[in-house]
């Protein structure tokens, strides 16, 4: 089942309105699609016109599926001044409609999970990067959505933070959800994605499963990252 249709024709930013040009994928239910490409190749501008942030996008973004609901995890973590750690994730729930017995005991879980349950009443500004991603994590993870949209989550987690946070999204996957994320990280995108979507100067240059990437640059026993390379040098 697709949980998430995008067809961008052109998005931007004023000033340079086509950044992107012909980005179209989707997202079906269990599928954790890996968005890579090298600095500067669109990556998170296409997140960004998905999630419409952008001041220009010509195109065509849908929520399918039952829930239509989807969890945004941004690569700079969103928080808020003067709220701790729970009111962030009450306010969550509250701007989500989610029942407080639902609510409590999920988040509770979940702050035991990522190592912040001792600091729900701390402010989070005063956390450390890594601390702050994780927020932004439990806030997304909270939301129990059909898609989850995640912008380079692997740069601030610690070896145990990633591997919590694999294991939980594995299991929402397990469940039905689907995933697009953009890394950088390409070994353990390797490791974890179904599909991949590789962009390169604002378009999408190839995509497919591992076994599609290798047949395409006729490396048939090479890794993701020997792939990427091969597939932008071709160009
Ligand atoms: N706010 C902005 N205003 C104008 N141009 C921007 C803005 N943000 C990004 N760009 C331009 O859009 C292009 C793509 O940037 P984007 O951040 O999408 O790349 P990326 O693939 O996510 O890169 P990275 O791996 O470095 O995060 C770059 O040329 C960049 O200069």
């Amino acid at each position: 089942m697709e949980l998430l249709n995008v067809d961008i024709n052109q998005a931007g930013y004023s000033g340079n309105p086509a950044v992107i040009k012909n980005v179209a994928l989707s997202v079906k239910s269990g599928e954790l699609v890996g968005l890579i490409g090298p600095n500067g190749a669109g990556k998170s501008t296409t997140i960004k016109a998905i999630m419409g942030l952008l001041p220009l996008m010509d195109g065509m973004v849908e929520f399918a599926g039952e829930s239509k609901n989807y969890a945004y995890i941004p690569e700079q973590p969103v928080l808020y001044e003067g709220l701790t750690l729970w009111e962030h994730l009450e306010l969550a729930a509250a701007a989500y409609e989610i029942e407080r017995k639902v609510f409590v005991p999920r988040a509770e879980e979940l702050l035991k999970l990522f190592r912040l349950a001792e600091v729900k009443h701390h402010l989070p500004g005063t956390f450390s990067k890594g601390m702050q991603q994780k927020v932004m994590l439990v806030v997304g993870f909270l939301l129990d959505p059909g898609v989850f949209v995640v912008d380079e989550p692997f740069m601030g987690l610690d070896p145990r933070g990633t591997k919590d946070f694999l294991a939980y999204l594995n299991q929402a996957r397990a469940k039905g959800s689907g995933v697009l994320m953009c890394t950088h990280i390409l070994d353990t995108a390797e490791r974890i994605c179904s599909s991949f979507i590789l962009m390169n100067a604002g378009t999408v240059v190839a995509r497919g499963d591992l076994k599609e990437i290798r047949e395409r640059c006729q490396l048939p026993e090479g890794s993701l990252a020997d792939c990427f390379d091969k597939l932008l040098e071709i160009r």
